[in-house]
């Protein structure tokens, strides 16, 4: 029986791989830099499937040299590489992983609050570089007890985060665009985005990236935050223009930032970000653990192998397309 042609431009977790492997003639771009866009299309030819990763842009001019794509499938519940307007217009179904990474998120978010607040990994770095003398210490962090965390974008993670700050005695603030009628089970009150900045000590942004939300922290924004403001970003980088934050944490408007996403992605070496004092970066790591990528990997081999037979698939964004 003739198999589907399916291109990876990553690796996925066993046993997905394997499942793909066994059923599939794959092709696998293995390097750590991504894919070169030429390399993609001379692939795409003639593949059935593709499963795309955050580092690649899926758009109409990419699907215009994939005449036989059937599915497309991506680890991630963010989609914003993808044109899923040009997925839909070719029929093509797009499936993310939403769901089965909001706890590991959620964890790695939080868990980014406390570093910063109380100043951990400065203590770490204070410790290794043989500081800890008496008399000497590090400048002292914020108790998260009876602060007020304002999340923007209360969605599935946002849930998860805020269930966290409850058990760590926090108030609640929350803004998106729809004001939620659960209100009450997650124990957040609703704010206009501007009351959100004004009231917040801790600031946690975990909105999809879209043209609405590109861009949405700017100089205006960290001027209305508190000066003792912690800001976390685990959304996308792009959610906040860099230089404003860069000016806001060098001009002391806000006191601390911690991000799990920048723009750009990785940061270069010699990014202004990484000389401040006040910042804690991570790579990008909200759902990277053992657990929660294998199950994504597993959810994205479900996808990828339903399109291919022509079934709905198990997480589909664009549902008008496989119903
Ligand atoms: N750092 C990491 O490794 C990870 C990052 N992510 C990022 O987190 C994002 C959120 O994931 P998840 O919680 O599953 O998504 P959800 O779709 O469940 O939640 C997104 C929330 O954002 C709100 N929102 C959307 N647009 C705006 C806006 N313009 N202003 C204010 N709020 C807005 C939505 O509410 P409404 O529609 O009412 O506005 C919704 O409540 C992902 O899109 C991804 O970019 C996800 C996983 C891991
Ligand atoms: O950034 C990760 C995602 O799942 O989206």
């Amino acid at each position: 029986m003739t198999k589907y042609k399916v291109v990876m431009t990553n690796r996925l977790m066993e046993p997905a791989l394997q499942n793909i492997l066994a059923n599939c003639e794959v092709k696998l771009w293995e390097k750590a830099e991504p894919i070169p866009r030429e390399q993609l299309i001379e692939w795409l030819k003639d593949a059935h499937g593709l499963i795309a990763s955050g580092n690649v842009r899926v758009d109409e001019e990419l699907l215009q040299h994939a005449p036989e794509l059937k599915v497309i499938a991506q680890a991630a519940v963010g989609y914003d590489n993808i044109d899923i307007a040009a997925c839909t217009k070719r029929g093509i179904p797009f499936g993310n992983t939403p769901g089965v990474l909001v706890e590991t998120t959620a964890e790695l978010t939080f868990g980014l609050l406390l570093c910063a607040a109380r100043r951990l990994h400065e203590a770490w770095n204070f410790v290794k570089g043989g500081h800890w003398v008496p008399g000497n210490n590090i400048s002292f962090g914020m108790d998260l007890t009876g602060k007020t965390l304002g999340v923007v974008g209360m969605g599935q993670i946002g849930v998860a985060v805020a269930r966290r700050a409850r058990a760590f005695g926090m108030n609640i603030i929350y803004h998106n665009r729809n004001r939620r009628s659960d209100e009450p089970q997650i124990g957040a009150v609703y704010r206009s985005f501007t009351e959100l900045l004004t009231e917040a000590d801790c600031i946690i942004v975990l909105t999809p990236l879209a043209a609405e939300t590109r861009g949405l922290f700017g100089r205006k924004e960290f001027a209305l935050m508190k000066k003792t403001a912690y800001f976390v970003n685990a959304s996308r980088g792009a959610v906040v223009d860099t230089p404003a934050l860069l000016e806001a944490l060098e001009t002391g408007k806000i006191a601390y930032a911690a991000l799990d996403v920048t723009d750009p992605e990785p940061l270069p070496g010699n990014h202004p970000l990484l000389k401040l004092p006040n910042i804690l970066i991570a790579p990008h790591i909200g759902s990277a653990t053992v657990e929660t990528r294998t199950a994504m990997a597993v959810l994205t081999a479900d996808n990828l192998l339903a399109g291919l037979a022509g079934k709905p698939l198990p997480a589909c964004v664009n549902r008008s397309v496989n119903y």
